[in-house]
């Protein structure tokens, strides 16, 4: 008889609660997120999406219940170097260039091997912008320039909130390839999108949130 291990999840949540003046944002809510697994949070507009993914990342704290990584408390120190947020605001400074941003993020958070900032701009198919300000880009090259962050910056999970936002559909695409290959490098993704995602490998995981 042969028996299969179930998957290990990276990150669960059990009971998880965030309340503004008393009022649930969202919560009760279980999950859990493993490797090689892309999870979709859906919801509508202020149904907590965003909160969510500022829980986990420890900018804002949870009310109730339990947050795990690897099966231990999670906390800021454990997440560092696991966990990217890619955050509706891209936290670039716009006056530095996309090179330079990047050169801060790898600085801030270590870099992966094998690839440069350089790389990962022509990657993002910034070539040409690498040393424009940001502040006189086009948000879709925001996009990109943040966006170059995940191809750098070590993490095994990412937290992606709206990443399609802005972008050209050759974007979308990139944004998707980038989640599949991560998801098949034995990554994890949560991301949040009201629009189309697609993945070639079928379907994601969903988690709906309700307002
Ligand atoms: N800084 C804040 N102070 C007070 N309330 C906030 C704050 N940020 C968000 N909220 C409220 O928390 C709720 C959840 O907001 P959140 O941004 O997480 O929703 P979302 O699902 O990401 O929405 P969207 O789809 O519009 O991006 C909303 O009711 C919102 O008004």
């Amino acid at each position: 008889m042969t028996t299969e291990n179930p998957p290990t999840a990276l990150l669960e949540a059990e009971g998880l609660t965030f309340l503004r003046q008393d009022e649930p944002v969202f919560g009760p809510l279980d999950f859990a997120l493993c490797a090689g697994e892309v999870l979709l949070v859906e919801g509508d507009n202020g149904s907590g999406k965003t909160t969510l993914m500022r829980v986990i990342v420890g900018l804002l704290r949870a009310d109730a219940g339990e947050l795990r990584l690897d099966g231990a408390a999670l906390d800021r120190e454990l997440s560092r170097g696991r966990i990217l947020f890619l955050a509706h605001h891209l936290g670039l400074k716009a006056d530095l260039s996309p090179l330079e941003n990047l050169r801060v993020a790898v600085g801030l958070y270590g870099c992966r091997e094998a690839i440069t900032p350089e790389q990962a701009l022509h990657t993002v198919g910034l070539q040409g912008y690498e040393h424009e300000p940001v502040r006189q880009l086009s948000a879709g090259q925001k996009k990109r320039s943040a966006l170059a962050r995940l191809l750098l910056v070590p993490a095994d999970i990412w937290l992606l909130d709206e990443p399609f936002a802005n972008l050209d559909r050759e974007g979308i695409a990139l944004v998707n390839r980038l989640i599949e290959r991560h998801a098949d490098a034995g990554g994890a993704v949560m991301v949040t999108s009201h629009g189309a995602v697609t993945f070639l490998h079928g379907e994601p995981r969903r988690l709906r949130l309700s307002a």
